[in-house]
C-alpha cells in the first residue's frame, strides 16, 4: 500500500483514498477516514457538493488532470446506475490501485462493469448498511458506520490485495465486513431495506390526503414507520429498479398479508380477529430477529428510561454520567413530548449495568422512572 499508510492502528489500514461522489455516504466515509488519519481526496460532478464536503473537513479536492501516484483505494459513492461508468473512468485515470463502490444494489452494477470492460481484479463491490433519509454532504457523519454491517461482494477475479484494501476501509470506518455473493446480497437487502422502503412510502403516501385532525394526532409510531419515506426519490427509483425482481417478491408477500388482514377485519368475527392477531404475533417474532448493535441479540439489552429537559448539553451530561458509572451505552432513542420541553431518553445497556446506571443518573438529579 501507499507511502502514507496510517500508523498506530491496524497494520493494513488504507493510507490515501479518493472519494468519487461527496454526498451522504461518500462524505461520511471521508470524514471517518480523516479521523483515522488517512489522506482523503474528493471529487464530485456537483461543484457545490464538493465544496461543502471540503469545507466540512472531509478532505481536499482531487486535482484535475493527470494524478500523481495512485491512491490506495478509490471509493465510488455515486448512485447505482453511475457505478460502472464511474469505475471505468476512474480506472482509465489510474486513480487508485484498488476500487470499491457503496451502492445499495450489487449484481447489476457488477454486470455493467464487466460489460464495459472494467478491470474486475482491482474492484471489490461494497455496501455499508448504514445511512439516512437525508442526502448530501450536509447530512454526513463520521460515526455513521460504527457497528454496522458492510457487505463485500468480491468476484472470483478480485485480487486478494483489493479485497484486503476494501476490508480495511470498512474496518477503519468502524463497520463489520460481511462477505456475501452479489445476488444473495440483493435478495437480502430487498427483504431488509428495499421492500421496507416501499412499504414506508406507501404508508406515508396515505397521509397526502390526511386532514389536519388526523395529522395532529400523529404519534411516534407513524413517525417511525415513515422516517425513510423522506428519502430522495431519484436515488431510490434507481435502487428499486436495479433490484426489481427481489423487491417485487417482497412487496407481493407483504401485499398478501395486508389484503388478508383487511378482509379479516371486515369479516369482524372472533375467528377473524384471531387470524389478524397471528399476523401481529409473526410481526413480534420477525422484529425480535433483527440483530442489535454488533449483530447481538437486541432483547439481550435492558432499557433505562430517563426524563430529560429539552436544554443544551443534557445528552452530553447523561453520557458522561454513564461513563462515570462505567456503563457502555449500546443504543439510544429519544421520545419527544410534543408541545412540552421534555423528552424520554431510552438507553439500552447490558442488563447487569441497568440498576447501576439508574442509580448514578438518579443521584445526579434525573428522573428515572420504573427502576
Ligand atoms: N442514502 C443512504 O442511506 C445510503 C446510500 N447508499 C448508496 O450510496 C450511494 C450514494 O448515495 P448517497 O450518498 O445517499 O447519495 P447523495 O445524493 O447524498 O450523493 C451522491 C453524490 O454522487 C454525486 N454523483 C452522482 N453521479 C456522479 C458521477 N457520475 N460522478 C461523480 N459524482 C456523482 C452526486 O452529485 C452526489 O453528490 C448510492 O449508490 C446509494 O445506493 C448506501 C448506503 C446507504
Ligand atoms: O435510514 C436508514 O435507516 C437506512 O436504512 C438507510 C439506508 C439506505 C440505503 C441503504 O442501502 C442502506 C441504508
Amino acid at each position: 500500500m501507499g507511502r502514507s499508510r496510517v500508523t498506530g492502528v491496524d497494520e493494513d489500514v488504507v493510507g490515501r483514498i479518493v472519494v468519487v461522489g461527496t454526498g451522504l455516504i461518500g462524505t461520511s466515509i471521508a470524514l471517518a477516514m480523516r479521523e483515522r488519519g488517512a489522506e482523503v481526496l474528493l471529487t464530485d460532478r456537483d461543484a457545490a457538493a464538493l465544496a461543502l464536503a471540503v469545507e466540512l473537513g472531509a478532505g481536499t479536492a482531487l486535482p484535475d488532470g493527470a494524478s500523481a501516484e495512485p491512491a490506495d483505494l478509490a471509493v465510488l459513492a455515486v448512485p447505482p446506475a453511475a457505478v460502472a461508468v464511474t469505475l471505468l473512468d476512474a480506472q482509465k485515470r489510474g486513480l487508485a490501485t484498488a476500487y470499491t463502490d457503496v451502492a445499495s444494489v450489487k449484481a447489476l452494477p457488477l454486470a455493467q462493469a464487466a460489460e464495459l470492460g472494467c478491470d474486475l481484479s482491482t474492484f471489490v463491490a461494497g455496501h455499508p448498511l448504514a445511512g439516512s433519509e437525508r442526502s448530501g454532504p450536509g447530512a454526513a457523519r463520521p460515526d455513521l458506520f460504527l457497528g454496522r454491517p458492510w457487505a463485500l461482494c468480491a468476484t472470483p477475479e478480485a485480487a486478494p490485495e483489493a479485497v484486503a484494501a476494501v476490508t480495511a476501509l470498512a474496518k477503519a470506518c468502524g463497520a463489520m465486513p460481511v462477505e456475501v455473493d452479489a445476488a444473495e446480497h440483493d435478495r437480502a437487502v430487498a427483504l431488509v431495506s428495499h421492500g421496507p422502503h416501499v412499504v414506508s412510502a406507501a404508508v406515508a403516501a396515505r397521509l397526502t390526503a390526511a386532514d389536519d385532525v388526523a395529522l395532529g394526532l400523529s404519534g411516534q409510531g407513524v413517525r417511525d414507520v415513515t422516517r425513510i419515506a423522506a428519502s430522495d426519490p431519484r436515488l431510490w427509483i434507481g435502487i428499486l429498479s436495479a433490484n426489481a425482481e427481489p423487491v417485487a417478491d417482497v412487496l407481493e408477500a407483504v401485499a398478501t398479508d395486508l389484503a388478508v388482514a383487511a378482509s379479516l377485519l371486515r369479516d369482524g368475527s372472533e375467528g377473524a380477529a384471531a387470524h389478524v392477531a397471528d399476523l401481529l404475533l409473526r410481526g413480534n417474532a420477525g422484529r425480535s430477529r433483527i440483530p442489535g448493535k454488533h449483530g447481538g441479540d437486541q432483547s439481550a439489552y435492558a432499557t433505562v428510561q430517563v426524563v430529560i429537559p429539552d436544554r443544551p448539553g443534557e445528552l452530553a451530561m447523561i453520557f458522561q454520567a454513564a461513563g462515570v458509572a462505567g456503563v457502555n451505552i449500546e443504543d439510544v432513542t429519544i421520545e419527544h413530548s410534543p408541545g412540552r420541553p421534555l423528552g424520554v431518553l431510552e438507553l439500552s445497556v447490558v442488563p447487569e449495568a441497568a440498576d447501576r446506571l439508574a442509580a448514578e443518573l438518579r443521584s445526579r438529579g434525573w428522573s428515572v422512572p420504573g427502576r
